[in-house]
């Protein structure tokens, strides 16, 4: 369980909230303040005033993996393989157990091709999976994703729902403009001016409060 109370921090403004287990999508309108809020619960921010503690742990001590929105600002090695192998590497896992997980979950996000490829020469999209991939590498027990699917062709985004969103992570937080996403989340946050206006079940909260609005899954649209 994650809880916030009398948080701040920039635009951020939530007196309370509990945040279940499971995968919980972060939903709202631009400069809501959903990667404000996603950096604060994976420790990269320190917020100005208030408190966050995940499972009664402050966010910097838990194994956390993240995935920025922007490509370019997840990698750190040079080579695929190396950047993927980071996070085993820094807990000085064993060599064959490292090469083994690289190979698994390159395998499982189907860039096996691309592992000996400079991180430099690759798309966009290839750096989110590479970075997803580094993330879930050493399953971490808190998941933190920032907008996935802004650069993701179809394929690549199913794979993302396939195997990210059940890497076994005991906290996954994504932060997506895409409702279809977001509706398969167990948990759903829908932030307005940086405080919380709606928690709870997808279903509960499109029906109830988003049903007139642009953030209604189009898809529910037409198969409701
Ligand atoms: N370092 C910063 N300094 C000043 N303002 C900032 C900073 N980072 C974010 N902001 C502002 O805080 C607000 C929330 O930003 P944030 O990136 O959290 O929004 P967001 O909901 O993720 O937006 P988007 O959907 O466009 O990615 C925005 O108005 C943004 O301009």
């Amino acid at each position: 369980m994650i809880e916030i109370k009398n948080l701040n921090h920039g635009i951020l403004n939530i007196d309370r909230a509990t945040v279940p287990e499971g995968i919980t999508a972060v939903i709202g309108r631009n400069g809501s303040g959903k990667s404000t809020l996603l950096k604060i619960i994976s420790g990269i921010k320190i917020p100005d005033s208030g408190s966050i503690s995940i499972e009664g742990k402050n966010p910097r001590e838990l194994d956390t993996g993240y995935v920025s929105e922007y490509p370019d600002d997840n990698s750190i090695f040079g080579v695929v393989y190396d950047e993927i192998a980071s996070s085993l590497r820094f807990k000085h896992a064993d060599c064959s157990e490292t090469e083994r997980r690289v190979k698994e979950i390159s395998y499982l996000f189907d860039i096996s091709h691309l592992l000996k490829r400079e991180m430099r020469t690759l798309s966009g999209g290839e750096k989110v999976m590479v970075a997803l991939a580094s993330a879930c590498a050493d399953n971490p027990s808190l998941l933190v994703i920032d907008e996935p699917d802004s650069h993701l062709d179809r394929g690549s985004a199913e794979v993302f729902s396939e195997n990210v969103l059940n890497t076994g992570s005991r906290h996954i937080i994504v932060c997506t403009h895409n409702m279809e996403t977001a509706s398969k989340a167990g948990n759903l946050i829908f932030l307005e001016s940086g405080r919380i206006k709606y928690q709870g079940a997808p279903g509960e909260i499109f029906e109830k409060y988003l049903k007139s609005t642009c953030f209604y899954p189009p898809l529910w649209r037409i198969l409701k």
